[in-house]
């Protein structure tokens, strides 16, 4: 059955567009190793940083977007280091002397409370876009980020900022996080293949299972079923697929490492499931003009994947209505993966295009292009009606840079995150960002 069968016709169906939400990266950016199964996390631990040029790096991702004609908003960075969390854990006194507390008594401790891992936003929430729910509403469930405790640390200033930018709630609901033990990781573990953005999609939750391998698989089958029902998808609306086990121990801690789709495109290495062959038909059955295009083995292999980052591309619709791929610049440094896309891919299939950009200090921490966006389907009426601080154009582009520029740190050292001084710069730039984007201190 498709969706044509079963659905009444739409009248008046809006139009749908994409938006490409941002994660700014903070000025705390540090190569701490905190994420465990992660290879690039673990290879640079103890890397010296550079906040400035990561952050710099993201507003030229921006422009690139605005350039290519595509809707762009921004995620803010969280408060860093968090110490509300650090006194829950029961350390005391003015910030610093909580901050020095713990960094005395286990510096990793200190280390979780300063990542500036909130940039990467495909992990902030799951989106389920209005054509897809039974209420209409876009829904939006916030991850619980519980398989890393760096992460789980995110979920509370998310929410907060999902319900400013989606505060119209006849448009949209946005759901807290579930509880820890379903361990979600968000919109990186979901893909939505639709005829197109404004039709009813087919919405795929890729979960790992945990089964002795040397990684951990850090989404759960409960969690997308969970996310599934709240958002109110129907039966045919969803499927749930298990992530290869090979591409976890080949350091997919994301199915968003193995795997992108956009519109009818499913583009895909070919070992990114357990079942391909029946992932592959039961896609194709639900979605009958999907295109899959699949990187085989002895072309890309997954090692070549996940050190390029070749799936992490952002794969969208440009507004002539061509396919885009917008790639790492690894990925052209990868004689393999350079030469597939050259030969096999562009132009010989839906993806017509092909941009490179450079993110370096986001992939030595295992982010690539589409780890830094949350990407939401959207009405023109519904992205008109979120908080326009969140929208970004080149105006905006321009402010940020300036603040980057005056504010962010050059360089952080690993022997820095037990500096004040460090904490102190920051809080000073976190808070000139939010006073340049017009954020009141009770805002965030
Ligand atoms: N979607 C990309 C997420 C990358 C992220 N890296 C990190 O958290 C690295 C942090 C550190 O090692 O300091 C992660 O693994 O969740």
């Amino acid at each position: 059955m498709t969706f044509a069968d079963c659905e009444p016709p739409q009248r008046s169906r809006p139009v749908l567009r994409e938006v490409n939400f941002d994660g700014l990266v903070g000025p705390s950016h540090n190569y701490a190793g905190l994420s465990f199964g992660n290879v690039a996390s673990a290879r640079n631990a103890g890397a010296e940083s550079s906040p400035r040029q990561a952050a710099l790096q993201g507003v030229r991702k921006m422009r690139r977007m605005l350039g290519l004609g595509l809707v762009q908003g921004l995620l803010l960075p969280h408060d860093r280091p968090f110490t509300p969390w650090l006194r829950e854990l029961g350390f005391a006194g003015s910030d610093d002397e909580v901050c020095a507390a713990a960094w005395a008594n286990e510096p990793a401790l200190l280390a979780n409370v300063v990542s500036a891992s909130p940039m990467w936003t495909a992990n902030a929430a799951t989106i389920s876009p209005a054509p897809d729910t039974r209420d209409g509403r876009c829904h939006v469930t916030v991850a619980n980020l519980s398989s890393m405790l760096h992460r789980s640390i995110e979920a509370r200033q998310t929410a907060q900022q999902l319900r400013l930018i989606f505060r119209d709630r006849s448009l949209f609901a946005v759901h807290d996080a579930l509880p820890a033990k379903l361990t979600d990781e968000g919109a990186a573990n979901a893909m939505r293949l639709a005829a197109s953005h404004s039709d009813r999609g087919l919405e795929i939750f890729v979960y790992g299972v945990d089964n002795g391998g040397k990684f951990p698989a850090r989404q759960s089958r409960l969690a997308g079923e969970a996310i599934a029902r709240r958002h109110g998808l129907s039966d045919e609306g969803q499927l749930h697929v298990q992530q290869s086990a090979a591409a976890i121990e080949a350091g997919a801690f994301h199915n968003d490492v193995v795997a992108v789709a956009n519109e009818n495109v499913l583009f895909a290495h070919a070992q990114a499931f357990e079942d391909r062959e029946r992932v592959c038909d039961s896609i194709r059955r639900r979605v009958p003009s999907v295109q899959i295009i699949e990187a085989p083995a002895d072309r890309v292999s997954l090692a070549d994947a996940v050190s390029s980052y070749l799936f992490n591309s952002q794969l969208v619709t440009l507004p002539d209505g061509q396919t885009a791929l917008i790639v790492p610049s690894e990925c052209r440094e990868n004689a393999a993966v350079w030469a597939w896309l050259n030969e096999s891919i562009v132009g010989q299939t839906a993806i017509a295009r092909i941009e490179v950009i450079e993110v370096r200090e986001s992939m030595r921490n295992g982010g690539g292009p589409a780890c830094l966006r949350l990407r939401v389907a959207m009405s023109d009426a519904a992205i008109a009606s979120v908080d326009q601080r969140f929208m970004v154009d080149e105006a905006a582009c321009d402010r940020l840079e300036r603040v980057i520029e005056t504010h962010w740190p050059d360089r952080i050292a690993a022997s820095d995150l037990g500096k004040s001084e460090l904490w102190a710069a920051c809080r000073a730039a976190r808070q000139a960002l939010l006073a340049t984007l017009g954020f009141r201190d009770e805002e965030l």
